[in-house]
């Protein structure tokens, strides 16, 4: 990608960790609703995205967008999500179609799956020997109201997608923590997500070719309950973290 790309959501937990690894290599427009606390690569634009004036402005001249912006409380109440995850997604996407815009990432999440987690299938799921697997082509079976609203924005994406020819992969990113996994907590462990699987997964969403994608965005954990095989086919994704290679916070391998 050698056009600019707007990063939505760039100063929270997920943003850090693609800016962290590969914040050199792209021309960044950075968008938050605050003005960050520390230096991000390229030009800032604080703005909210339900804002369709300021996000047609944000727009301008963009190859890409990687959109985070959004509510990330799993117990977040229907009318944050409303708001922020379902309109803010609509009006992004309407502004990247009306730019041109070639590729288009949405942060997804586990919680648009999470009552596959039945009482019958849990804690068992999240261990090792469990061979449980959901791949993306089953479909949405949201926990919450935010996993309601990340699954309204998969299908925002599909509609832009078939009407509008914008390519888009949909990233159900599983638990995001820094230097290691989630501790005494094996759903965390099963569906982490290291920070430089993150900025890998980004690049790969930046640089491979695809149509429309539901790929789950976890590493690669010997505890899995997501397979990885469609994200490795369908953008070269290679992880190389293991939430087993930690015991605690101490990398043990
Ligand atoms: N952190 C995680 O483990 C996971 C995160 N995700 C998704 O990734 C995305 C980013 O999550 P985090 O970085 O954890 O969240 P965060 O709360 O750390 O950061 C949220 C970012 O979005 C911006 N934002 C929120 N509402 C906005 C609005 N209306 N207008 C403009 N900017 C707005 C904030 O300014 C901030 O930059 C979210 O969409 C979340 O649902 C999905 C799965 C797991
Ligand atoms: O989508 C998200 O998922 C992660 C993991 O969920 P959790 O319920 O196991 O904590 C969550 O930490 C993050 O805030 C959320 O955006």
């Amino acid at each position: 990608m050698d056009d600019p790309v707007l990063l939505t959501g760039a100063t929270g937990r997920v943003g850090t960790a693609i800016l962290d690894g590969i914040g050199d290599d792209y021309e960044w427009r950075c968008l938050a609703r605050s003005p960050p606390e520390d230096d991000l690569p390229g030009e800032f634009v604080a703005a909210d995205i339900t804002d369709e004036d300021a996000m047609n402005d944000a727009m301008e001249g963009i190859g890409a967008v990687i959109h985070l912006a959004g509510d990330p409380r799993p117990e977040a109440p229907w009318s944050s999500v409303l708001e922020n995850n379902i309109d803010g997604t609509k009006t992004i996407l309407q502004a990247a179609v009306d730019e041109g815009v070639e590729k288009f990432v949405f942060a997804s999440s586990n919680h648009a799956v999470g009552a596959f987690e039945t009482d019958e299938r849990t804690p068992e799921m999240y261990r090792t020997h469990d061979e449980f697997r959901l791949d993306g082509t089953e479909l949405p079976r949201p926990g919450n109201f935010y996993g309601v609203s990340k699954a309204a924005g998969e299908t925002l994406c599909r509609y832009y997608h078939d009407h509008y020819d914008l390519d888009v992969v949909c990233l159900r990113i599983g638990n995001l923590t820094k230097n290691h996994p989630p501790i005494d907590y094996e759903r965390g462990q099963a569906m982490w997500l290291s920070h430089r699987d993150c900025a890998h997964l980004a690049e790969r969403s930046l640089e491979a070719d695809y149509d429309y994608e539901i790929l789950y965005g976890i590493s690669d954990n010997d505890r899995k309950y997501y397979s990885l095989e469609p994200a490795k086919e369908a953008i070269g994704y290679e992880p190389r973290d293991n939430s087993a290679q930690f015991d605690g916070k101490e990398r043990v391998d």
